[in-house]
């Protein structure tokens, strides 16, 4: 587990290096301010953050205890809720979601449960086709319409086909992108009110899924849809891909809400939980040398 964030952070490692040659014990405000913007930590968060610490030289618990704390909104509690477990899934076309549901739909396979798939990204034919490429290679159960219709009308039909066919995840996908902004946020919100009258209290979860070589620039993204539909977590994809890996930092923090997964490759397998201890180790691992006692 460790490896796969020490792997899916290599990029970002490899570009602190950059700015601190030879790793040490402790460093100036300035070097840390220059280690967190090369990381592509947003510059506010940088600057609360130094203005926070009152001693010229930073160790590594310094930092990690200031790292952790934009962090707090990580944890996440499951909702009390009836089977099926209702995901939403949303976030703009090419952040990953196709991908990213079946990664989802593969681990809750792996943990023994009945998964059924909704397509529900209607706008587009591509969508529709990949994720029952996906369905199929992972073995999983899907509902699917053709290109145009209601996509409502797939989340209802998926989470029907769940219920009276004992299933115990749904994970429905849905479009990230329509003729306006203003479709998008009344499609996804009738999606919502449409899970609750098929299942009520669902969708139990809604998840935005960020492409993590965006860096800080996916946050504004991410707020749009908080504030269309409301978020509970966020999962981010293709931290595998990009030296950005210190915007989780300022994602986490803008939006206070957790990051649940991310996406650390191209396979099905290449995803994991996220830790926020291991995730701050690892990056501060690149920066300090091992204190020796
Ligand atoms: N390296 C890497 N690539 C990823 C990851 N997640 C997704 N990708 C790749 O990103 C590209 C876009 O992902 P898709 O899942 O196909 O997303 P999309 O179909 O373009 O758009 P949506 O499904 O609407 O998000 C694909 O080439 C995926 O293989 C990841 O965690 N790491």
């Amino acid at each position: 587990m460790f490896g796969f964030i020490k792997n899916s952070l290599s990029k970002t490692a490899d570009a602190i290096k950059s700015v601190v040659p030879k790793k040490k014990l402790t460093f100036s405000k300035d070097e840390i301010e220059d280690i967190l913007l090369e990381a592509d930590v947003e510059y506010e968060l940088i600057e609360k953050i130094l203005n926070e610490t009152y001693q010229e030289k930073i160790t590594r618990d310094i930092l990690r205890s200031k790292l952790l704390a934009t962090l707090a909104y990580t944890s996440y509690k499951e909702p009390e809720f009836t089977a099926p477990f209702v995901e939403l899934i949303v976030g703009v076309n090419g952040a990953g979601k196709t991908t990213t549901i079946s990664k989802l739909a593969l681990k809750y396979k792996n943990e023994g449960k009945k998964v059924i798939l909704g397509a529900g990204d209607t706008f587009r034919a591509a969508a529709i086709e990949q994720l029952t490429l996906w369905a199929k290679k992972i073995g999983v159960s899907i509902v699917a319409s053709a290109q145009g219709h209601d996509s409502s009308a797939v989340a209802y039909d998926t989470i029907d086909s769940a219920k009276s066919k004992n299933f115990d995840n749904v994970i429905i996908d849905t479009a990230g992108r329509l003729h306006t902004q203003t479709n998008l946020a009344n499609e996804l919100k009738k999606i919502k009110r449409i899970c609750d009258k098929a299942h009520p209290s669902s969708p139990h979860r809604t998840i935005l899924v960020l492409d993590g070589t965006q860096g800080n620039s996916a946050i504004s993204q991410a707020k749009a849809f908080n504030e269309m539909i409301g978020v509970d977590g966020i999962i981010i994809t293709k931290l595998d891909g990009t030296a950005k890996g210190g915007s989780v930092f300022s994602i986490a923090y803008a939006l206070e809400l957790p990051i649940l997964f991310v996406g650390t490759g191209e396979k099905s397998e290449d995803f994991i939980p996220f830790d926020k201890y291991e995730f701050v180790d690892t990056l501060l691992d690149a920066i300090f040398v091992e204190e020796t006692a």
